[in-house]
């Protein structure tokens, strides 16, 4: 955009000029945003910049993650966005790591090379891992994300601002199992259902993942009625051990899963008292309900992926990918589920599909599944680019030290006047002094029931899974026992014994420390039973205040955004110094003419 006559060109503070040269920076993701990052440190004169990315190349990110083409499809992220890198600017010193983060490889004496750490990430599991690691090594780490027209950049550093985990993030949406099983009413209960049946046939053993009728939904049963069995499935034999058994039969499995369950589910009467009844659906009539001819559709111009496919076709992609994803699986352990793997899509689509139709609900396009599926909001480039210069921006003030000048900003969509607006929060995010990663004792009450947990549960979804340790060794306090250890093969005898079996009871204490994460963690064990089914099996509570406290209703999977702190207007900022929006004069603040097109708002400094 040309500048404007009102704007004033962005001039780097001389001090940070001098410092950029020789500056070493590690950018963590090179997607979306970290494509636009990389471009801007190179064109601002970063000499020295490392780039890690585990993901290769798909041809759905050639639309906004410019430094990839068509032909780098397939190849590794970080080594094509180095290369393309230099072959603009041969000077800067880049190295490409084709890995994870996560991974022992990139310890504290990894991060401690570097003067700045940028995340470019798409994930929590990852964002509270590098968090860790840029704390443990006091390196600043500026975090960013976006989700869709919104967006965020914040800084992270040490003793000045708050951690990425200090606050509780909401959990993702899920749904009650027993509308997924047994009641779905929307198209996205068919998806969700469609997704765990993928993994029932090919992904990893996961119960909580059950596609077969919930029999101890409450609402199934009449008074004083006991369910068929204690776990509330009906009884038979494993899923995936029927399904291999059967040789991956697409017939049989499709008349298990639209027909048979579906008149089991039509049993439980009270179920269909006041809704419409499913409609079970065998194999052989699914392949009569092919499309009716419709004229209108064959002159429209509409993309594959737009079209609601027949039943009929939805039955005979069941059946080719079943067996296209068989094949796959080979000898490997499970196949994880991808919306940008094609044959995984397609099954997704088609069994949700079928579903839908079995209990009436709207039909959806492959298009539609997948943007449900994968929990996609559209990436917006303007967007990634926006916050990109916005990171690379506060990159320079954090060489010279200004974390002052570095409050969390936010970009957000607002009126049909203008599109963006841009609104820093007045100050730093103070840390908060129950955080369970940055305090200085991280300690948290975990409340469980010691009698069912097993260790091994204890390890994976606690530890790992809800405290986002990696590799976590863990001492029973007072006892001197070792519970688990990182080391393979030395504590595995402890794996299915529950808590109470080792002694860990009500009242106990557990020293947890992840040696990758330089992280030491007190964990309090308060027995807990879960009263309702839906309710989770454990809870985890840093402060104890915290259970009377309203959980804050802030981010997105994707950006993690929240609200500003600052109060807007219709107005798009052209911030001096980021002080108080509320308070600015014209210098700092324009209306920009409300015709504009313009989607970029100038930052001056
Ligand atoms: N643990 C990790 N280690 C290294 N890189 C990671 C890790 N987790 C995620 N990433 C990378 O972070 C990047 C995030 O970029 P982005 O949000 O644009 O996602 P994408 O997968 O490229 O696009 P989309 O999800 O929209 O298809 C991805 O390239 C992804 O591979
Ligand atoms: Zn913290």
């Amino acid at each position: 955009m040309a500048p404007t006559s009102s704007s004033v060109p962005y001039s780097i503070d001389p001090r940070a000029r001098e410092m950029i040269q020789g500056a070493k920076v590690l950018v963590v993701g090179a997607g979306g945003i970290g494509c636009e990052v990389l471009k801007n440190l190179a064109l601002s004169g970063f000499q020295d910049i490392e780039i890690i990315d585990l993901d290769t190349i798909d041809v759905s990110n050639l639309n906004r993650q410019f430094l990839f083409r068509k032909e780098h499809v397939g190849k590794p992220k970080a080594v094509v966005a180095r290369q393309s890198i230099l072959a603009n600017n041969p000077d800067v010193k880049i190295k490409a790591y084709h890995d994870s983060v996560l991974s022992s490889d990139y310890g504290v004496n990894f991060f401690k090379r570097f003067n700045l750490v940028l995340n470019a990430l798409d994930n929590r599991t990852a964002r509270n891992h590098v968090n860790r690691m840029c704390l443990a090594a006091d390196i600043p780490l500026i975090e960013s994300g976006t989700s869709g027209y919104s967006g965020q950049v914040e800084l992270i550093k040490k003793g000045v601002t708050q951690c990425y985990e200090c606050q509780p993030k909401p959990p993702q949406k899920t749904f009650p199992g027993c509308t997924i099983r047994n009641t779905p009413s929307e198209p996205v209960h068919c998806i969700v259902w469609a997704k765990h049946l993928f993994n029932q046939l090919f992904g990893e053993d996961d119960p909580d993942q059950d596609v077969s009728p919930d029999t101890e939904d409450p609402e199934a049963k009449s008074e004083g009625e006991n369910s068929l069995t204690e776990s509330g499935n009906v009884k038979r034999v494993s899923t995936r051990q029927w399904i291999q058994e059967i040789g991956y039969d697409a017939e049989k499995l499709f008349n298990k899963f639209f027909m048979d369950d579906i008149n089991y589910l039509l049993s439980m009467e009270n179920l269909w008292k006041k809704r419409t009844p499913p409609k079970p659906l065998s194999w052989d009539n699914a392949l009569q309900l092919v499309a009716e001819k419709n004229e209108e559709n064959e002159n429209t111009v509409r993309t594959r992926d737009m079209e609601v496919w027949s039943i009929a076709k939805c039955a005979q992609v069941f059946a080719n990918n079943v067996s296209i994803l068989r094949k796959e699986l080979g000898s490997k352990p499970f196949l994880v589920w991808d919306k940008d793997d094609q044959p995984a899509m397609d099954l997704v689509t088609a069994c949700a599909n079928i579903r839908a139709y079995i209990f009436s609900i709207p039909q959806t396009s492959k298009f539609q599944v997948k943007s449900i599926a994968g929990n996609i909001i559209p990436a917006i480039a303007t967007a990634n680019a926006m916050i990109a210069g916005l990171v690379v921006l506060y990159a320079f003030r954090l060489l010279i030290q200004e974390y002052e000048k570095c409050p969390s900003i936010y970009l957000r969509q607002k009126s049909i006047h203008s599109k963006f607006i841009l609104a820093p929060d007045r100050q730093l995010s103070k840390a908060n002094p129950a955080c369970y990663v940055c305090s200085e004792k991280p300690f948290v009450n975990v409340f469980v029931d010691v009698d069912k947990t097993t260790v091994k549960e204890f390890e994976n979804e606690v530890l790992k899974k809800h405290l986002n340790m990696v590799a976590p060794d863990v001492i029973l306090d007072g006892k001197g026992v070792m519970v688990i250890s990182s080391e393979e093969g030395e504590m595995e005898v402890n794996n299915d014994k529950t808590l109470a079996e080792l002694g860990i009871l009500d009242g106990s204490i557990l020293k947890c420390d992840d040696f990758l994460q330089n992280y030491e963690l007190t964990v309090a064990v308060n027995q807990h039973v879960a009263v309702d089914k839906d309710e989770p099996p454990f809870k985890i509570i840093a402060n104890l205040e915290d259970l009377k406290a309203k959980e804050i209703e802030n981010g997105k999977e994707n950006g993690d955004n929240k609200e500003p702190e600052s109060d807007e207007n219709d107005l798009m900022f052209v911030e001096e110094g980021f002080e108080d929006p509320q308070e600015g004069s014209s210098r700092k603040r324009r209306k920009l003419d409300s015709d504009s097109d313009d989607d970029i708002v100038e930052v001056q400094m």
